[in-house]
């Protein structure tokens, strides 16, 4: 497959995707354009690196793409939908990745009958660790729906979910990665105090977290039972666990995805 790709909105998320596609040989670098705010030189540097090509011209990224990403901040989106409204043709597929916006906004703002697919990645895409889902407008065809799956499904895990799910997603899987970078600093941090030398620290801190959800993945036990088999009766295991009991951070933690849930639906009201 070497679909021609665009993404309006070059930044760090489209920037995580389209590395992850080439990475997977799912298209070439001429095949990729994005567009960015003209001042966004970081934006214009990174695709020219990939041998794609950025420009500042929205319109330009959906006349050269079948795909198109809508990787913009969610403010913007509605702004540039209406931008881009006037050459959208039917060979475009339009694939939004932003927070809180949903399918019935993204259709509202496109010519009736385009094809739109919703989808929640995550950065980890950019070395083919992704998890994102996916679900699919009115007008989404069995084959637009493969496009997006293989399009998500090459750069990591890709799920087609009911369009409700895709705020919880947002909040477990798009926003996660930063919750793990801030464990990733937390346990180096107390290693560190320990008078571990910070290189280890994060290299052990990171290898762990990266095991433990290959232990959950591969094994299909339940995370409690992984948990036990670590914990020995007065051991080292058990002492840390009561401080993180101690700490809320069961709480803290599945607040979180709480929050930036509900997060996710006041940016669909406004
Ligand atoms: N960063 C992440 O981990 C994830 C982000 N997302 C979603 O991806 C979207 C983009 O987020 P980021 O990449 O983090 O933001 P970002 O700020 O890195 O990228 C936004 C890009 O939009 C460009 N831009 C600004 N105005 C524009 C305009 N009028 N026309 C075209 N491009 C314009 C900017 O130059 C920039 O390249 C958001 O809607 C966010 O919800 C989704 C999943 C994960
Ligand atoms: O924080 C944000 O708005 C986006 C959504 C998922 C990750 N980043």
């Amino acid at each position: 497959m070497s679909l021609k790709i665009g993404f309006l909105g070059g930044g760090k998320m489209a920037q995580a995707l389209a590395k992850g596609f080439l990475a997977k040989g799912l298209t070439s670098g001429e095949n990729i354009v994005a567009s960015a705010a003209p001042q966004d030189k970081q934006c214009f540097e990174a695709f020219k690196g990939m041998g794609a090509s950025a420009t500042s011209d929205n319109s330009l990224v959906v006349k050269q793409s079948q795909v198109v990403f809508v990787s913009v901040k969610p403010d913007m989106v509605s702004t540039v939908l209406q931008q881009v409204k006037p050459v959208v043709s039917k060979d475009n597929l339009f694939i939004s990745i932003c927070m809180g916006i949903s399918i019935a906004d993204l259709e509202k703002d496109l010519p009736p009958g385009t094809r739109v697919v919703r989808a929640m990645p995550n950065t980890p895409a950019l070395v083919g660790r992704g998890a994102s889902v996916f679900t699919c407008g009115h007008a989404v065809s069995a084959d637009d729906s493969a496009t997006a799956e293989k399009l998500l499904g090459a750069v990591g895990i890709a799920h087609q979910v009911q369009e409700k799910l895709v705020d919880p997603v947002t909040a477990l899987s798009g926003s996660g990665p930063a919750y793990v970078f801030l464990v990733i600093e937390a346990l180096a941090d107390g290693a560190v105090k320990e008078g571990m030398p910070r290189d280890l620290a994060y290299q052990l801190a990171a290898q762990t977290v990266l095991g433990a959800g290959h232990l959950v993945m591969e094994t299909g036990q339940h995370p409690a039972k992984l948990r036990d088999d670590v914990t020995s009766p007065a051991g080292s295991t058990a002492a840390g666990l009561a401080h993180l009991e101690k700490c809320a951070v069961r709480a803290a933690v599945s607040g979180a995805v709480e929050a930036a849930t509900k997060r996710c639906k006041e940016m669909q009201k406004k």
